[in-house]
């Protein structure tokens, strides 16, 4: 059993306890009274490179990361330092996170959020919506087709922004084909955990110049982002770099003003 699977063992078990207190019907009324989901396509597709932060507060790889008591002060120190977008890891067993998590910085952020977890079903868009998410994570290698091209469709249809998950080319080409506008490169393999940060830039050029790629995972500082974009990226998403880092507003400014170095050609 690889760490993925494991992942979604639990995934599944705790979704089953969910779905067994709240109905979906209920939780379609309850996404439907939410305002509109914010569109992140023209931040994603306008000048410099956009940085989504990430609220982590643990993970498979690395255990504890940070004591994070308040999300949403933290979702707001990012927005403030320039974020285009927050993730809040939702998973609870290997990420210590919650969808409380995402309504409290929903609560205190204008920018859109993204809810990062481990989707295998429709049911969990809804809980994304109704908690007020803008964009959901797709991961293409815990996903049959038919699954990810059913997923991307309902989440479009409902107001989310799939960012759809890959690894490598043939996740790639997998994605594409499903219909993903947003492909995120995790520069981290879910098999071993280990991050190789080449990865993004052998897998970049399967992603039509038309869609806006993503880098995820190992993202150090400034200098990381500049590598990605000088790679072919529109945007790259942060975790462990701000969660642990003294100054999480500051941090961000750092990035997002590396991110928009004359020196970095704009693709869109
Ligand atoms: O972070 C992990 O250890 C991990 C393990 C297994 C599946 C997913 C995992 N992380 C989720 C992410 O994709 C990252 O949180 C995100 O890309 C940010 O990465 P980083 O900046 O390296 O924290």
């Amino acid at each position: 059993m690889t760490v993925l699977d494991d992942i979604l063992a639990g995934v599944r078990e705790d979704l089953a306890e969910r779905q067994a207190l709240v109905s979906l019907d209920d939780l379609k009324l309850e996404a439907q009274r939410k305002p509109d989901a914010k569109d992140p396509m023209p931040v994603f597709r306008g000048d410099g490179i956009a940085i989504i932060a990430e609220v982590k507060r643990s993970s498979p790889s690395k255990g504890a990361l940070a004591d994070i008591d308040d999300p949403a002060a933290l979702a707001s120190e990012y927005a403030e330092g320039g974020a285009a977008a927050i993730s809040v890891l939702t998973e609870k067993r290997r990420f210590g996170g919650s969808l409380d998590d995402l309504r409290a910085v929903r609560g205190r952020v204008d920018v859109p959020v993204l809810r990062k977890d481990f989707v295998v079903s429709s049911y969990q868009l809804w809980e994304a919506r109704a908690a007020g998410a803008d964009m959901i994570l797709l991961i293409v290698a815990a996903l049959e087709q038919e699954a990810l091209v059913s997923l991307i469709e309902r989440a479009t249809s409902i107001g989310l922004t799939p960012l759809v998950e890959v690894h490598d080319e043939e996740e790639t080409l997998r994605a594409v084909d499903a219909g993903a506008q947003v492909i995120g490169v995790n520069n981290r393999n879910l098999k071993t955990l280990e991050v190789d940060r080449s990865t993004f830039a052998r897998v970049a050029p399967v992603i039509p110049t038309n869609l806006i790629r993503v880098a995820e995972s190992g993202v150090r500082g400034p200098h990381d982002v500049i590598e990605f974009a000088r790679a072919g990226a529109d945007v790259v998403l942060v975790g462990e770099t701000l969660v642990t880092g003294r100054d999480p507003r500051a941090s961000v400014a750092d990035l997002v003003a590396a991110g928009s170095h004359p020196a970095i050609q704009q693709r869109h």
